[in-house]
């Protein structure tokens, strides 16, 4: 790495007592030009350190996020056959290979036969497994008639008309597409910054249109096994073709759709694969019926052009912060049930929260909530609102998160 070159010297005003006023002056002159030059140099020179910086960071983020995925080494899934004196045996999912290998010290008294287990690229056993139907349990949501309405959703009209036009109206009125011989977008990508409404906005079209919500949070589908990424996405799919209409919600999409790097490590060969599988699956979707896919990402920079061309998440809908009007009205849903004082101020408020979330609005009310019952108060008070936004300010700066908006 080369080291960034010396400072220029600090210049220097050097006046002989000798000096006539006209050769003092010459020479404060040559000192002021040198100032300034000086000056501009390290100003130059601060951009180019700023610019390099934030280089720096991104390039921080990405290894951190490829990190993150490494950590999860991929692992072979396989289910025990026998215990025998001279190792167990094993059948490898997907091959039906049999093999007798040995079992980490950890896990030798707990397995039995027909346990799911997950073994390594020498058939050693490394952990074992929740049975099948677990691991699916655990990576999908399923939510036969989500709560959520439009109502409840504040500051994003215009991304409730656009969800509503792409997702509600295919379902509801397919025939409007029909008669104008358009095709309903596939997908719909809601993309922006952490808790601004999204997951909110795809439960409450499931709402609208009497749609069963299938969640599935794309980090879930990552941390499976080999064949276990693409397996749980086919499995999403046939979920929902079981329980048509439906609303399909994949969560950090990024985390399976992220630009291809160029390592081919296996964990990222698995990744790739369950991209495939999700785009195959979108590829194949004309003839699935009242299913209607959504999917969201707080990195929509990371995301691999191939998962955003037509067919599959073919309309994007950036979900910002709220601004203050969009504050205000969030605020209001959030104290709707609170006994709230008279004097409390919305406006006032919502121009104090700014930069704040949906989410941490909600829980800017709560701890508000939490203010007043501390105080043995049954109203909600203004001073406990800039009480809880000390307490939340005082939290946040811990500066662990690193968010792209
Ligand atoms: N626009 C909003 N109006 C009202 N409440 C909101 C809004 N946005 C967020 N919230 C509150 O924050 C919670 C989390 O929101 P949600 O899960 O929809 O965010 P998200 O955008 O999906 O976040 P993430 O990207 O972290 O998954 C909601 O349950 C709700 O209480």
């Amino acid at each position: 790495m080369s080291r960034s070159p010396s400072l220029p010297d600090r210049p220097r005003l050097d006046l002989d007592p000798e000096m006539s006023d006209a050769e003092r002056l010459a020479a404060i002159k040559q000192h002021y030009e040198r100032i300034v030059q000086v000056h501009d140099e390290l100003d130059d020179r601060l951009d180019d350190a700023n610019e390099r910086r934030q280089e720096l960071r991104e390039e921080v983020d990405q290894l951190q996020r490829r990190n993150e995925m490494l950590k999860t080494s991929s692992l072979y899934i396989a289910t025990v056959e026998e215990l025998t004196e001279d190792g167990v045996v094993i059948k490898q999912h997907g091959n039906n290979q049999e093999v007798l290998t040995e079992v980490n010290p950890r896990l030798e008294n707990e397995l039995d036969a027909g346990d799911r287990v997950a073994v390594n690229d020498s058939f050693a056993v490394q952990q074992l497994l929740d049975d099948e139907t677990d691991a699916r349990a655990q990576a999908m949501e399923v939510d036969e008639s989500p709560e959520v309405t439009y109502d409840d959703i504040g500051g994003i009209d215009e991304q409730i008309r656009e969800v509503r036009e792409a997702v509600e109206d295919p379902l509801l009125n397919p025939e409007k597409f029909d008669t104008v011989g358009v095709e309903p977008p596939s997908g719909v990508l809601l993309h922006g910054p952490p808790g601004t409404g999204k997951t909110m906005l795809a439960k409450a079209v499931a709402n609208q249109t009497d749609a069963t919500f299938i969640k599935m949070a794309g980090s879930e589908l990552v941390r499976k096994f080999i064949g276990e990424g693409s397996r749980l996405v086919r499995d999403l799919f046939d979920l929902a073709a079981e329980r048509e209409p439906a609303v399909i919600f994949i969560d950090e999409i990024d985390a399976v759709a992220a630009k291809r790097t160029d390592s081919k490590t296996s964990g990222d060969a698995e990744v790739q694969r369950t991209m495939m599988q999700l785009l195959s699956e979108m590829d194949g979707f004309d003839d699935r019926g009242d299913i209607r896919i959504m999917a969201a990402t707080n990195r929509f920079d990371m995301l691999d052009g191939a998962i955003l061309r037509p067919g599959r998440f073919d309309r994007l809908i950036e979900v910002p912060k709220p601004n203050a009007e969009g504050r205000e009205r969030i605020l209001r849903i959030h104290t709707s049930e609170m006994n709230l004082a008279e004097t409390l101020d919305f406006a006032d408020l919502a121009e104090e929260t700014e930069g704040m979330s949906g989410a941490d609005l909600a829980s800017l009310t709560t701890e508000a909530g939490m203010f007043a019952i501390r105080d043995g108060r049954d109203e909600v008070a203004m001073t406990d609102f800039t009480d809880a936004m000390a307490k939340i300010e005082q939290t946040d700066a811990d500066p662990q998160t690193v968010y792209h908006y």
